[in-house]
This record gives structure tokens, C-alpha cells and sequence, in this order.
């Protein structure tokens, strides 16, 4: 937990909030005091002290409102690394595959632009509520120098107030519709830039460019209606506030001519009724606020998204790292992509994972670590379910390695060692070594202390790092999901005898494309359209055709299928 995970609470809010009361309270006062300053000076009486406390009140106000702005500032900051560090972590604790529908851009815009507003929230509420107090003091204050006047503004202020609750509706929904767009190009352009040079190879540059900017003329459609919403309020403001002050004027001049108010006191007036009808500058923080409201919706989409609960369970000690899917079913989108069923793998045995393209291998290979959870059936470990193990016992007993891995920032050594247990530097060079990343590694700049982000690595250098982090924590289970697709032949032959020797001995799930690495395992799991076709050794599968087919051999052996091979009950 690091500060930014509490929140900043009232604090800065009710400070922001004091501080620019006080503020509004001197502008409410300074009227009052000219207007004695200007009688006490017509009447050749001594205005000193009085002038002092007029000029004593314009600074104070100046220090006052800076002083809002840098707490504002302060108050913002706070509640935006906030916001974002919410969402981040409700992010990264999410099931994977719940987080999938929303693309990068889309987390992008929520996180960055989406937070800034939200965080901005509790300061644009403080203001808000602040922009009442001026016109409410005013009239109060107003009221007490002379009625009539006061109740002339009153009259106009339910205008004002009307043409500010039909800025706050309107704007809602355009605010809304506003940053899901802007959302949706940024998803759009970060998905161009992760293919930018298929883009560049097939020459499409053109059609990518219109299809980011598609959303853009509705973006600046409702921008412009956001602003032109703005405007608006506050034209119709600027329009009523002057009629308001021209009415108190004529109110006043007709009081003053009665002998019922002096002159300092026309000159209050007239100020209290500009200031009483400039409620219509509550549309600022009120935009601020509708759009941190909306924006807030979306970064707690995130923030919420469904964790996997862990259970109070550890497995037990020195256990081999048995494996077994009963009655698993995955369903997604209504369609059965796994059934498993009385699927065994004994401890300590290296099983690879086999099928044509979507026939289910990374389904299975993420429930049988619980990267997942199935839509029914369990998944045992050593005998305990995996939904009752805690979170602990889980990620450091079971260890993935992908075709894609993502190993973050940091130096090399750094992005290994990363894991549920701490590594020594002998470890992790252990590690890379097995994944026979060393050589490459000591020729960067830096060897294991060069930052990774801006290591020249190729696709398979960066994969085998991805290996050596995983046989550093490799537990009793060591889940490979095409981790070595960017290998060549020899290296992935020499990856697999270190895997045997150099990593913690442990069962093995490795999803495999050649013949050559499902020979090497003790055991197949044959997977067709999401069913296991069957669990056995690779040399008795490839009597079968079909088999054989998954490889493209259908040609390659053609021996007399054997009908015995099935999955095991
Ligand atoms: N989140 C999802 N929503 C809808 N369908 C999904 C989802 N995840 C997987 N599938 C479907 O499940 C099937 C199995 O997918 P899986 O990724 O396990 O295939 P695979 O055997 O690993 O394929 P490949 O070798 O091409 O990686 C596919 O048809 C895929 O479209």
C-alpha cells in the first residue's frame, strides 16, 4: 500500500473551501466599507481609519484567493493520484479476462484524462458552493443597507438560477457522450500504433488514418456543443447581470432622491447587486463538477472491475504438483471453448498441450493455473481446489511463462527477479541462464543492468526473458503457453534440457506447436474444438491421422489409428 491508496479525505476540500469563503467574505465586506469611507469623506469627517480598512481588505482578498488557488492546486493532486491509483490497482487485480473489453486507449483516456477530472471534483464542489456565498452575502448585505433595492435583485435572481440548472442538464449528457468518443479514438489510434508496420507494409496508411479520426466529427460536434452550452449560460448571465444592476441603480437613485439612502449607500448598492448577480460564474465550477462526476463513472468501471476471491487454504508441503480438471466447462459468448473432464496429470510429469488454432489450449492453460475460473467443474492441485487456495499459496506455487510476456520497467535483473519471492542476483542469473537468455544478456549495454524498456532486444530475446522469469518462480506448476513460439529448433531443444535440469523440478503444462516438443513430454493433452480429444504419449496419438493433421503430417507416418487412446477417466 502506498500513500496514494488513502484517500486525501475532507481536508483539502474543506480547506479550499475556508479559504475561498473567507475570500468571498472580504469581497462582500469591501462594499460596505467604500460606501462609509465615501460618506464619512463627503462629510469632511475622518475616513482614515476607514480607508485603511478598505485597502486592508483588497489585499487581504488578493492573498486569500491566492492562497484558494494553491490549495486548489494542492487539493486536485491529491485526489487525482488517487483516482488513478484506484483505478490502476482495481485494474491490474482484475481477472484478465475481464478486463478485456476495454481496450488500451479506452484504460488510457480513464486513467489520464478521465482521473484529472474526477480528481478535480472535490475543489469544483468547494468553489461551487463558494460562488453562492458572494451573491447570497451580498443580498444579505444588500438587504441591510437599503430593502428595496434588495428585493428589485431579488426578483431577477430565479432567471439566473433557472438558466444555470438548464446548463448543468444539458451539459451532463454531452460531457458523457464527450469523453466516451474521445475514449473510443484513443482506443482506435493505440491499436494502429501497435500495428504500425503491417500498416506500413500493406500501404494503408490512408484508410488507418480515416478510420482513428472517424469519431472526430462527432467529437467536435459535441465539444462545440459543450461549449456553445457554456456560452450560452454565461451570455444569458452577462445579459441579466447588467439589467439587474441598471434596475438597482434606478431603485437606489429613487431612494437617494427620497433622502432614503446616502450616497456611500447607493454606491454599496449598486456593488451588492453586481455581486448578488454574479451567481451566473457558478457555471464554471459547476461544468467542473458535472464533468468530474461523469468522468469518476469511468475510472470506478474500472476500480470495480470483478476480482477473483482466493480462499484460506495452502497446499500441501512437498507436494509433487498433481493435476486434475473435473468437469471443467468455460463457456464464452454462449459458446462451450473448454470441456474437460477427469483430466489427470501426475506430479512432476512435463504434459504438452496440443490442438489446431482456437481449439481451446490457452483456455485450459489459463484455468489450470486460475488465471480463470471455469463456469463449472474444479481444478485440483495436489488434491485442494484452486479457488480455495490463498492468493499466496497460488502465485508462488504455480508460475506462467506466454508468448507475449510483459515484464514492466526496471533493469533486466530487476524484471526477472520481479515475483511473489524474493531472488538472489545468483538466481536470477541461474534463471536467464536456463532460458538461455545469458549470452545476449551480458552483450547489452549494461548486462543485467540495462533498463529494459530500452534494451535492443528482438521478439524472441524479450520471450526468453519472459521464460527466465518464470523459471525463477517456477513452483510445482510451471505453466507455458507458447512461451517458446519465437524460438528457433536448437534453442528451444536447449530451453527444454535446461527446463528438465536448471528449474525447480515441478509438473509442466506447455502449450506446443511442432511434433517435436509434444515427443518430448510424457504425456499429451489433445484438444479439438474446446473438448479433450484425449490424454496420452505423443508416439501412440501419432498412429492417428487426425493427430498427426495437427501437426500438418497428415502425410508424415501414416500408420492405422489407434481407437484404445482416450481421455482418461
Ligand atoms: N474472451 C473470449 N470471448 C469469446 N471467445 C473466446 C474468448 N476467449 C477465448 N475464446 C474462444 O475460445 C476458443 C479457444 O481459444 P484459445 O485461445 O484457447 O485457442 P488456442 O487453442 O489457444 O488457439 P491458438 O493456438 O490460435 O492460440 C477460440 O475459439 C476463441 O475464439
Amino acid at each position: 500500500m502506498t500513500d496514494r491508496d488513502t484517500s486525501p479525505g475532507r481536508t483539502p476540500e474543506l480547506l479550499v473551501l475556508l479559504c475561498s469563503t473567507a475570500a468571498a467574505l472580504t469581497a462582500v465586506a469591501q462594499p460596505f466599507v467604500l460606501g462609509r469611507t465615501l460618506d464619512l469623506l463627503l462629510r469632511h469627517g475622518d475616513a482614515g481609519h476607514w480607508l485603511a480598512l478598505s485597502a486592508a481588505l483588497l489585499v487581504l482578498e488578493l492573498l486569500l484567493d491566492s492562497l484558494t488557488a494553491l490549495l486548489t492546486g494542492y487539493c486536485n493532486a491529491g485526489w487525482t493520484a488517487f483516482v488513478r491509483t484506484r483505478a490502476y490497482a482495481g485494474l491490474l487485480r482484475a481477472v484478465p479476462e475481464r478486463a478485456r473489453p476495454y481496450p488500451p486507449g479506452d484504460v488510457g483516456t480513464r486513467i489520464t484524462l478521465n482521473a484529472t477530472d474526477a480528481g478535480g471534483t472535490p475543489a469544483a464542489r468547494a468553489a461551487l458552493a463558494v460562488s453562492l456565498v458572494t451573491p447570497v452575502g451580498a443580498l444579505v448585505a444588500l438587504a441591510l443597507v437599503d430593502v428595496w433595492v434588495a428585493a428589485c435583485v431579488l426578483t431577477g435572481l430565479p432567471a439566473l438560477a433557472l438558466v444555470l440548472r438548464a446548463f448543468a442538464r444539458d451539459t451532463g449528457a454531452s460531457v458523457a457522450a464527450y469523453q466516451r468518443v474521445q475514449a473510443r479514438i484513443a482506443a482506435l489510434l493505440l491499436e494502429t500504433l501497435g500495428g504500425a508496420a503491417t500498416i506500413a507494409a500493406a500501404g494503408t496508411a490512408a484508410r488507418e488514418r480515416a478510420r482513428v479520426l472517424a469519431p472526430l466529427p462527432e467529437l467536435s460536434a459535441l465539444g462545440g456543443r459543450m461549449w456553445a452550452l457554456h456560452g450560452r449560460a454565461l451570455a444569458r448571465g452577462q445579459v441579466l447581470v447588467p439589467l439587474l444592476a441598471v434596475a438597482a441603480t434606478a431603485v437606489g437613485g429613487l431612494r437617494l432622491a427620497a433622502g432614503s439612502l446616502s450616497v456611500g449607500g447607493l454606491l454599496a448598492a449598486c456593488r451588492y447587486a453586481q455581486l448578488a448577480a454574479g451567481i451566473g460564474a457558478a457555471a464554471t465550477p459547476l461544468g467542473a463538477l458535472v464533468r468530474g462526476r461523469r468522468a469518476r463513472e469511468r475510472t470506478r468501471v474500472l476500480e470495480n472491475l470483478p476480482v477473483l476471491p482466493y480462499g484460506t487454504r495452502s497446499l500441501p508441503v512437498d507436494g509433487p504438483g498433481d493435476l486434475e480438471l473435473r468437469g471443467v466447462r468455460v463457456v464464452r459468448d454462449g459458446r462451450t471453448v473448454l470441456s474437460a473432464d477427469g483430466v489427470r496429470v501426475p506430479g512432476g510429469s512435463t504434459v504438452a498441450v496440443v490442438g489446431r488454432s482456437g481449439a481451446g489450449k490457452s483456455v485450459l492453460t489459463a484455468v489450470a493455473g486460475r488465471l480463470v475460473d471455469p463456469d463449472e467443474g474444479q481444478v485440483l492441485l495436489d488434491g485442494i481446489p484452486l479457488d480455495e487456495l490463498t492468493r499466496e499459496a497460488l502465485r508462488t506455487e504455480v508460475a506462467y511463462a506466454f508468448e507475449r510476456p510483459v515484464l514492466g520497467g526496471g533493469t533486466v535483473a530487476e524484471a526477472v527477479a520481479a515475483g511473489p519471492r524474493p531472488l538472489t542476483p545468483g538466481q536470477v542469473r541461474d534463471a536467464v541462464g536456463a532460458a538461455g537468455a545469458d549470452t545476449f544478456v551480458r552483450r547489452l549495454p549494461l548486462g543485467y543492468d540495462t533498463a529494459l524498456p530500452t534494451a535492443p532486444l528482438s521478439g524472441g530475446e524479450y520471450q526468453r526473458l519472459g521464460l527466465a522469469r518464470a523459471f525463477a518462480h517456477a513452483g510445482r506448476l510451471l505453466v507455458m503457453d507458447d512461451a517458446t513460439s519465437s524460438l528457433d529448433t536448437a534453442t528451444e531443444y536447449a530451453v527444454d534440457t535446461a527446463l528438465r535440469g536448471a528449474v525447480r523440478p515441478g509438473t509442466r503444462l506447455i502449450v506446443a506447436h511442432r511434433p517435436s516438443a509434444a515427443a518430448r513430454a510424457d504425456l499429451v493433452v489433445w484438444l479439438e474444438d474446446g473438448r479433450v480429444r484425449a490424454v496420452a504419449p505423443h508416439h501412440e496419438l501419432w498412429r492417428r491421422a487426425t493427430y498427426r493433421a495437427v501437426f500438418g503430417a497428415e502425410e508424415a507416418a501414416p500408420q492405422r489409428e489407434s481407437p484404445s487412446v482416450k481421455a482418461r477417466p
